[in-house]
């Protein structure tokens, strides 16, 4: 049991309430970036450290450790749901996902099982009640979202342009529409699943639905991405949703029954909520400004918490995941600054 006072900043700002602090924490929080997860990582494979429920709680709660945030998020992929319903995936490192068998049919889709979270993750579920017992902040579960998962299930791998993924959007609509039917009845269970084991906020990673423009969103994306978010609504945990280069679609996303938007690098807190978004932000360091001179990060940190703590429901965070080649001191350091800012006026 850890002895500190339980630490809830991070969900009083997800439900807009006013903090003594900015929040903060880090996507990809863990891992190669820091020497203790390089030497747990050449131990074992991805999936491996997702396996064992001690390793994925220890991996989980370095960052937290370390660097002081205020939430930890589970250590997991977005792709560790897809192994038990018949993906066939790897995780490459320095690469990412790799599948060996690619969906290209309605018949490939309809080949794909249905998640009992229970039985096929069982490991997640032991991680969170592990992890609950030992943090003194929230922890944050999180899964992929339907385009961003078809994405990698489609292309075979990372892709650039999504050329595969929206060609079988546009040529074979039968087959999307199943697609996305299952990737969100999945999403739904695995998020359930999570919270009803204790993680207590859920981010859900749509990296790469910026691809497409906001009228395809409208039609393809945004009514799955609605039975998801009124699905958790139910549970009253907050939900987080986010995206890569997706400022386009934030109109969208303010429509969406989700309580927290998680801003990437592009898109200014000043330009969303000049657009009308209304929702707790998230967001948004470059993150390759962790390798700028510390003046220069700590000016522009700044300028974003200006920013960001406007009005209530904010939560510091990076644009996209922390790089391998950022260094822990710089994110300790950052932290620190997150954490003593206090607004002028
Ligand atoms: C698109 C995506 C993936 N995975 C994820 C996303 C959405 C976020 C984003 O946009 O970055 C989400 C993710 N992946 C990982 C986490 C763990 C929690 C955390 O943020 O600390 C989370 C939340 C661990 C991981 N997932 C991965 C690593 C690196 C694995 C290693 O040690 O080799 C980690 C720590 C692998 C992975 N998995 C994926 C990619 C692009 C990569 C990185 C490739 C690389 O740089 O090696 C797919």
């Amino acid at each position: 049991m850890s002895a500190k006072p339980f630490n809830d900043t991070f969900l009083k700002a997800c439900r807009h309430e006013p903090t003594e602090h900015v929040p903060v924490w880090y996507m990809r929080q863990a891992g190669r970036y820091q020497p203790e997860y390089r030497a747990i990582r050449a131990k074992y494979s991805f999936f491996e450290m997702n396996y064992i429920p001690e390793v994925c709680a220890e991996v989980t709660r370095l960052p937290v450790e370390q660097l002081g945030v205020d939430a930890a998020i589970l250590f997991a992929d977005i792709m560790t749901p897809l192994k038990p319903i018949g993906v066939d995936v790897n995780i490459e490192s320095g690469v990412g996902p790799v599948i060996a068998n690619p969906v290209k049919t309605l018949s490939d889709v309809q080949r794909l099982g249905e998640l009992d979270p229970e039985s096929h993750v069982p490991y997640i579920m032991e991680a969170i009640k592990i992890l609950r017992q030992q943090l003194s902040v929230p922890l944050i579960g999180f899964a992929g979202a339907p385009f961003t998962l078809a994405s990698y299930i489609i292309e075979g791998g990372p892709s650039k342009h999504y050329h595969k993924t929206k060609a079988f959007m546009y040529t074979q609509p039968e087959a999307w529409q199943a697609l996305m039917d299952k990737l969100g009845e999945m999403t739904i269970r695995y998020l359930k699943a999570q919270i009803g084991a204790g993680a207590q906020a859920v981010q859900v990673f749509d990296s790469w639905v910026g691809a497409l423009n906001d009228e395809d969103y409208r039609t393809y994306i945004a009514p799955v991405m609605h039975r998801i978010f009124s699905a958790l609504k139910e549970t009253g945990v907050p939900t987080i949703y986010f995206g890569v280069g997706a400022g386009h679609l934030l109109k969208e996303w303010d429509r969406l029954p989700v309580d927290v938007v998680g801003l990437d690098w592009r898109t200014s807190i000043r330009t969303a909520r000049e657009l009308g978004v209304t929702k707790v932000l998230q967001g948004n360091l470059d993150p390759t400004l962790l390798l700028a001179p510390w003046d220069m990060l700590e000016a522009k940190a700044k300028a974003i918490l200006d920013e960001g703590t406007k009005q209530p429901g904010y939560i510091f965070n990076l644009g996209h995941g922390v790089f391998p080649d950022a260094k822990v001191e710089t994110l300790q350091k950052l932290t620190r600054f997150i954490h003593s800012y206090r607004r002028d006026s």
